[in-house]
């Protein structure tokens, strides 16, 4: 099997992680996507109060239920620690060794590759699949990893500029502003069902 990993910290998933998935799946020829939600993100903070790892997966479900070419994956949030790619792929490789592997990111998240843990390992497990139009931005993000063994594996998809991020999801539900087709309906519910990202501890109540 062809499978596209998706890694994020889905705080929350939004319109741009499906539409990013969506175009690695149809570009690549990949059988599925699984989207990853990171138990601990290695590189990012979780703001205090917003929902536990648990709740970004049950947000994840929701997001993807009814799409089979989506899955959701627990096994970041079965890992104590950070949550490194390596060990993530390792994992897989591990549990399935005959898939082919293929990690997704979006392009900044490319361009911050060299400051992963083990890099060249994450590039040795599995194919990284950067989401760049062709351009200025992509030559950028080649020359930066060119240094990396295994950069040459790279490869880019296409895909429409969607202007949306979990930051500006979570702004906008501060605000008592409208999230409705920026984040799939189900997760627009469930946030304003459990309350979440309104400065206060908030539910997932699926
Ligand atoms: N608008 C977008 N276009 C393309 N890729 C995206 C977009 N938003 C997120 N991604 C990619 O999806 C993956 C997971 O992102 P993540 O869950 O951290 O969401 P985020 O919107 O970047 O979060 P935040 O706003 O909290 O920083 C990363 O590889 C990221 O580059
Ligand atoms: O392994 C690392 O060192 C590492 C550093 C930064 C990011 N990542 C992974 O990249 C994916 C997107 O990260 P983020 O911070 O946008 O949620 C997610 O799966 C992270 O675990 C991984």
């Amino acid at each position: 099997m062809r499978v596209g990993i998706l890694g994020g910290t889905f705080n929350p998933p939004h319109l741009a992680h499906l539409v990013c998935a969506q175009e690695a799946h149809a570009q690549l020829g990949l059988d599925r996507v699984v989207l990853m939600p990171a138990g601990v993100p290695p590189h990012k903070q979780v703001p205090a109060g917003d929902p536990s790892a648990e709740a970004r997966y049950e947000l994840c479900r929701l997001a993807v239920d009814g799409d089979e070419r989506f899955e959701v994956s627990r096994a970041e949030l079965e890992r104590p620690g950070r949550s490194y790619t390596a060990d993530t792929l390792r994992l897989l490789r591990e549990r399935d060794p005959q898939d082919e592997l293929t990690f997704i990111v979006g392009g900044d998240m490319a361009r911050s590759l060299p400051s992963w843990r083990e890099p060249e390992a994450v590039l040795a497990l599995a194919t990284l699949a950067v989401a760049e139009r062709r351009g200025a931005k992509r030559e950028a993000i080649e020359r930066e990893l060119a240094p990396l063994r295994g950069a040459d594996r790279v490869r880019f998809f296409e895909m429409p500029r969607v202007d949306v991020s979990s930051s500006l999801v979570r702004e906008r539900v501060a605000a008592g502003r409208p999230i409705r087709y920026l984040v799939p309906d189900a997760v627009a519910e469930a946030i304003a069902a459990g309350g979440l990202y309104r400065g206060v501890p908030g539910e997932v109540t699926t």
